[in-house]
């Protein structure tokens, strides 16, 4: 049983310090842009953009690299608010380097990593590792988020003006719910004085013991135990209470009921400070992926009815919920390929979110400016961290897709090391290929490397 896999080269190292799209779709909500433009980067800084902005010259430079963006999106990159990359302790599903590997591949310039590593981030040393760790990798950017309390126990709150000094930029207890309505309260009054969001796993544990997928009927022929939508709606609803009476910033991770959602809005339409994501897969499936056991189906929250389904892509396009993050979870077959209630919950996404989210654009279910808002600005909201853009006078963080790319999800092409996602062999549309972060390429596909070896000139089409 294979439970690590050989390293993939990466696909293109340099960066051109002279790059130009031409004729691509910029599509940019923080400029309210949408519009089929040139851009031109010189030495990793957006310095034009705009009908004709790639001239003759610019295009005939030695030392020009010109893509033909015809049918092509340019977009800013992402930032995932949500991310599990294992370092330190599971080396074996997931490391910092083939995570941020992932999230480069997928679109990312920014993630922020949750800290149920092991041992967990609860302290100044991890996060300034993590920090270290990821500065010495390169590509895209990776922002710690400390834990709660401490070891995620739910009982002292953790040193979180430390973490903050070292880089991180939120805390959470994910994977567990902090359960205790006082050391909640605590929390939030606590992180609110460093102006630090508090991201919060809302699963009543006492309505979930035992639990393997979302209660309804389909667990109840499958024969296993289910999560009731209330046991995240009752932490939801206190937290917004405990937000109310402390003023602080209340973040929900991987909203899944619709129940949730309706006590979201209400709060936001009281004016109480909490935002809310959604992952891809909460997005578009439904718990009838469980029938059939198979345990890349198993994730926390589960996946739930229709109906949530529904009520999520309504809030995420009306803004109930803000932001779309990955809750890439990593798992290698040992914790996959065994019965259902052993099995561990989590789906890897960092590097699906393109294919699988276009699919809700071309149904009309999301409009492509709110699916690309909700990957950049949103997040950066949360974080408080300014969200790349298309902006001239911009370093280059930005995400150039072909939309059309109609292919399947092969196994032997993920850089993450593991493999436990539901949309594996699934033939999806739309794909990343080419990323810049930090004014750097740090992703590029087979397409864009035949495509900048190929002589310059008045392009011909994108084949
Ligand atoms: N989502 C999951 O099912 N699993 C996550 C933890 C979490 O996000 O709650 C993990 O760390 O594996
Ligand atoms: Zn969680
Ligand atoms: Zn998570």
């Amino acid at each position: 049983m294979a439970v690590s896999h050989p390293p993939r080269p990466h696909l293109l190292h340099g960066t051109p310090s002279l790059l130009v799209f031409t004729g691509v779709r910029a599509v940019d909500p923080a400029q309210r842009l949408d519009e089929v433009v040139d851009v031109v980067i010189e030495d990793g800084v957006i310095t034009r953009v705009g009908r004709g902005a790639a001239t003759e010259d610019v295009r005939q430079a030695e030392r020009a690299q010109v893509l033909n963006g015809q049918g092509m999106l340019l977009v800013p990159a992402f930032i995932d608010l949500h991310a599990h990359l294992r370092e330190p302790g599971q080396e074996y599903k997931e490391d910092i380097a083939s995570g941020l590997a992932a999230a480069a591949a997928g679109g990312f310039a920014h993630v922020c990593v949750m800290p149920n590593t092991r041992p967990v981030n609860d302290t100044r040393a991890i996060t300034e590792m993590m920090v270290a760790r990821a500065r010495e990798v390169g590509g895209p950017a990776l922002h710690p988020i400390g834990a709660i309390t401490v070891g995620q126990k739910g009982k002292e709150l953790a040193e979180m003006a430390d973490m903050k000094e070292a880089g991180a930029v939120a805390v959470s207890d994910d994977g567990h719910c902090v359960t205790s309505s006082a050391v909640m309260r605590r929390a939030l009054e606590y992180a609110s004085t460093f102006d630090m969001p508090v991201i919060q796993h809302a699963e009543d544990h006492a309505l979930t013991e035992g639990a393997q997928m979302h209660e309804g009927a389909i667990s109840t022929r499958l024969g296993l135990r289910g999560w009731p939508r209330v046991a995240e709606d009752i932490i939801v609803a206190r937290d917004v209470l405990l937000a109310e009476v402390t003023g602080a910033r209340y973040h929900v991770a991987h909203v899944s009921s619709l129940g949730a959602v309706r006590i979201l809005r209400e709060a936001k339409g009281r004016g109480i400070a909490v935002t809310a994501e959604v992952t891809p897969h909460h997005l578009t499936l439904t718990d009838e992926a469980v029938i059939g056991y198979d345990t890349v189906c198993k994730v926390n929250p589960p996946l739930r009815e229709q109906a949530d389904v529904d009520a999520l892509r309504e809030a995420l396009a009306d803004g109930t919920i803000d932001v779309i993050a990955t809750d890439h979870a990593p798992h290698s077959s040992l914790e996959k390929d065994c019965e259902f209630a052993e099995a561990s919950p989590g789906m890897i996404g960092l590097e699906l979110v393109v294919p699988v989210l276009l699919g809700l654009v071309r149904s009309g279910a999301l409009s492509l400016g709110r699916l690309v808002d909700a990957l950049t600005r949103a997040p950066g909201r949360v974080i408080g961290l300014g969200a790349p853009t298309l902006a001239v006078g911009q370093r280059a963080e930005l995400c150039l897709i072909d939309p059309e790319r109609r292919y399947r999800i092969d196994p032997a092409r993920l850089r993450s090391k593991s493999r436990n996602t539901p949309f594996l062999g699934r033939e999806l549309v739309g794909q990343v290929c080419l990323t810049l972060a930090g004014g750097r390429v740090v992703f590029a596909d087979s397409l864009v490397e035949a495509q900048s070896s190929a002589p310059r000139g008045p392009g011909g089409p994108v084949s």
